[in-house]
């Protein structure tokens, strides 16, 4: 950098306003990082839902572009850092892909519109390829601007402070880390909301334009608020293409290095150094200390991979577990913001208290101890996950495996039976009575006898790893099977179905379609609560209702006096008894990840910062957000891939993974040197200035690069 270009920037940092040690210019990144953070949590929040119940996409494809589109947000940083770094500066860069963000969440809430492709106004789109087309484009916009901005926003804050802020510095990320997850709190606990209320030009439907709406608009407001604080910014400007320059460096000392590996040329310190025939100290000492700590980041993914799981896996087992909380009741898919408010009341504890403690013990509790110590504490909370998976797994009903068959006998006929099955006691299944549990089978084929008049004999084919129930009708030679679930329902909720006893067809409230006499109507799924169900066959009606818990299945069986008892006499078999666990019993494990992730995640935003050299900042932020990425494909891999039979024994697996990879970790730390890159580029430029010899041939050297860039330049147009 030419002197008096030097001389500019200093007189400008000296200008910047401060508000208790802190620039201003602070403020307005932090609010908009916080609208930001709103926005792309607020979004995520109903994305799978978006595409599983408007889209109608399985469950599998939806998760899938799920993860793919999480793992592609954390992939585009590295995007935004080369623009930021090579072409358009920090600030342009975010304002640029801030418009691309913003337009790309409009697209998303415009694809969510049902009114806009339904002609016949039936409630459901037209035209699906139109709404996958606008909302994929959507999508892609949206990760190319979360992404691209993201490395952007915290080095661009780190510029603000200067050299005797170094402690604002420190505290500056951690109201970042706030920021992000008072935004991200704010939006998982509205934007389901909206999603729930009915919106819509000719027909009511689920409001998703709203909660894709309200995310899009939060963008706006912080673009505009990002705009706001133009004046204040202390901006620095782009150093040319950076990873350009250091790919070509790294390229020729490489090969420089292969050119003389014989003998007789003397040594070098670091295989670096055989870059300076060519190139220049500086350039070469800034790309050790990146390459030094993104060798660092190899073992880091592994940390991403346990941590993103808490949204699938951990929620999951939530809705195997009871949120009954006497006065309220929690949502399995509400436990995950347990996350973020821990956050909120973790990082001021952790910085005000426990950090000062053990400084204050003199321990030197340095950033990759807290890192490792981090790794540690994610580890253990995937041990305490492992062990309420123990206990949930104890209520669990007994569910086939894929070899096995089971089979329940629910008896409709005016009078008991007595069923003969192979390799059991006879069993006596009273009127209207079921099987007292499933019956598990290792064969498929099987022959059941009863003692009716005439004795019937029924051959059954069964289905391997499955449950189902055979139904013995008013007239018994007329039984069939019927397929039952074989998995808890999903989202806590319940599955019911009826079984028609009554003499005509019946309409219920919640089933597709009429149900005739004798027959099974499918599962029909329930929320918690007390649920109101109406039967009528079109003359007469009664009212059956029942409270509900998490989790459970149940076979109502309608019987001919249903009527008469105005539905009392109805009955119900328990094919799942609802879940019994108590949802709190995952605090422990949210308390654990979440003490990891503020050692682990906070420490290495302000590490990737710090070790950084001046120019390289955002592309050592990228690197960090990378393995994030990284770490979010591994979780789609081993979801492929990895089936143990049994969810404990895989968090068990997890766990010991990241304690080996931890280890690994603090090796590779210990082996490190904490430096101050500011420093170590003064001290190189102080020598080259001292020695006028090399300066020229710098500066001859830099000459002939932009002689050839303009070269390149002219050639292109
Ligand atoms: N506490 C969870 C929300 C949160 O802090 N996210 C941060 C950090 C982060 C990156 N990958 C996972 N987490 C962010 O979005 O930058």
């Amino acid at each position: 950098m030419p002197d008096s270009k030097m001389d500019e920037t200093k007189k400008k940092k000296k200008k910047t306003a401060e508000c208790c040690g802190y620039p201003i210019s602070i403020f307005f990144i932090v609010v908009n990082e916080f609208c930001e953070r709103f926005s792309y949590y607020g979004m995520r929040a109903v994305l799978v839902l978006y595409f599983r119940y408007f889209l109608l996409w399985d469950d599998d494809l939806a998760t899938s572009i799920y993860h793919a589109f999480v793992a592609l947000c954390y992939l585009t940083p590295i995007l935004g850092a080369i623009i930021a770094d090579s072409w358009l500066g920090k600030f342009k860069t975010i304002i640029y892909l801030s418009i691309v963000y913003a337009v790309g969440q409009v697209v998303m809430a415009v694809s969510t519109i049902h009114d806009i492709t339904d002609a016949n106004r039936d409630g459901t789109p037209d035209n699906f390829t139109l709404h996958i087309a606008l909302s994929m484009l959507g999508l892609v916009l949206i990760a190319l601007g979360t992404g691209g901005i993201k490395p952007c926003v915290a080095a661009f804050g780190g510029d603000q402070f200067q050299e005797h802020q170094s402690r604002q510095l420190n505290t500056f990320f951690s109201v970042f880390y706030l920021c992000i997850n008072a935004g991200s709190l704010l939006s998982t606990l509205i934007t389901p909301v909206l999603r729930a209320q009915e919106c819509g030009i000719h027909t009511q439907q689920q409001c998703y334009p709203l909660a894709f709406g309200v995310p899009a608009a939060l963008m706006v407001v912080s673009l505009v608020v990002f705009i706001a604080g133009s004046g204040m910014y202390t901006k620095t400007a782009p150093e040319g293409n950076i990873m350009g320059s250091v790919c070509k460096c790294i390229w020729f000392a490489l090969n420089n290095r292969f050119r003389h590996r014989s003998d007789i040329y003397p040594k070098r310190e670091h295989w670096m150094d055989w870059a300076e025939e060519k190139y220049d100290k500086l350039l070469i000492a800034q790309i050790k200390m990146v390459l030094k700590v993104l060798f660092l980041y190899i073992p880091l993914p592994m940390f991403w991979t346990l941590f993103d799981q808490k949204g699938s896996r951990w929620t999951l087992q939530a809705t195997t577990m009871t949120g009954d909380f006497g006065g309220f009741v929690l949502q399995p898919d509400q436990m995950q913001t347990v996350n973020p408010i821990l956050i909120l009341t973790l990082v001021p504890i952790m910085d005000r208290i426990i950090f000062p403690l053990i400084k204050k013990c003199g321990l030197n509790f340095s950033p990759l101890k807290r890192m490792t110590v981090g790794m540690l504490f994610a580890a253990t909370a995937f041990i305490a996950a492992a062990l309420v998976q123990m206990e949930i797994d104890k209520t669990l009903p007994n569910f086939p495996s894929s070899s096995e068959s089971q089979l329940k006998v629910v008896n409709m006929h005016s009078e008991s039976l007595i069923v003969t099955v192979p390799s059991q006691e006879p069993l006596l299944i009273g009127s209207f009575e079921s099987s007292p549990d499933y019956i598990t089978f290792d064969q498929q084929d099987i022959r059941l006898a009863f003692n009716t008049t005439p004795e019937i004999n029924k051959d059954l084919s069964l289905i391997k790893g499955s449950r189902q129930t055979l139904i013995i009708p008013s007239e018994p030679a007329e039984m069939y099977l019927k397929e039952d679930i074989k998995s808890k329902p999903k989202e806590g909720k319940n599955a019911v179905r009826f079984v028609n006893g009554w003499t005509a067809y019946l309409n219920i409230t919640n089933l597709e379609s009429s149900l005739q006499p004798s027959e099974t109507s499918n599962y029909t799924l329930v929320s918690q609560g007390m649920r109101k169900f109406t039967l009528t066959d079109g003359i007469q009606s009664c009212e059956f209702s029942r409270k509900f818990g998490f989790g459970s299945s149940y076979t109502f069986l309608i019987p001919s006096d249903l009527f008469s008892t105005d539905c009392e006499s109805i009955k119900e078999i328990e094919d799942m008894q609802p879940n019994s666990v108590h949802m709190a019993l995952q605090i422990p494990q949210y308390f654990l990840i979440t003490t990891g992730e503020v050692m682990f995640s906070v420490t290495g935003l302000q590490f990737s910062y710090s070790q950084a050299p001046k120019n390289m900042k955002s592309v050592l932020q990228a690197g960090w957000l990378c393995t994030n990425a990284v770490g979010n494909i591994i979780v789609l891999i081993v979801a492929e891939l990895g089936k143990l039979p049994k969810q404990w024994a895989e968090y068990v697996l997890f766990a010991s993974l990241l304690v080996a990879v931890s280890i690994i970790f603090s090796i590779m730390a210990y082996f490190y040197t904490y430096i101050d890159p500011a420093e170590i580029e003064a001290e190189i430029l102080k020598q080259q200035e001292t020695d006028p010899d090399k300066k020229k041939k710098k500066e001859t050297l830099e000459m002939e690069e932009k002689e050839n860039e303009q070269e390149i330049k002219q050639t292109k147009i």
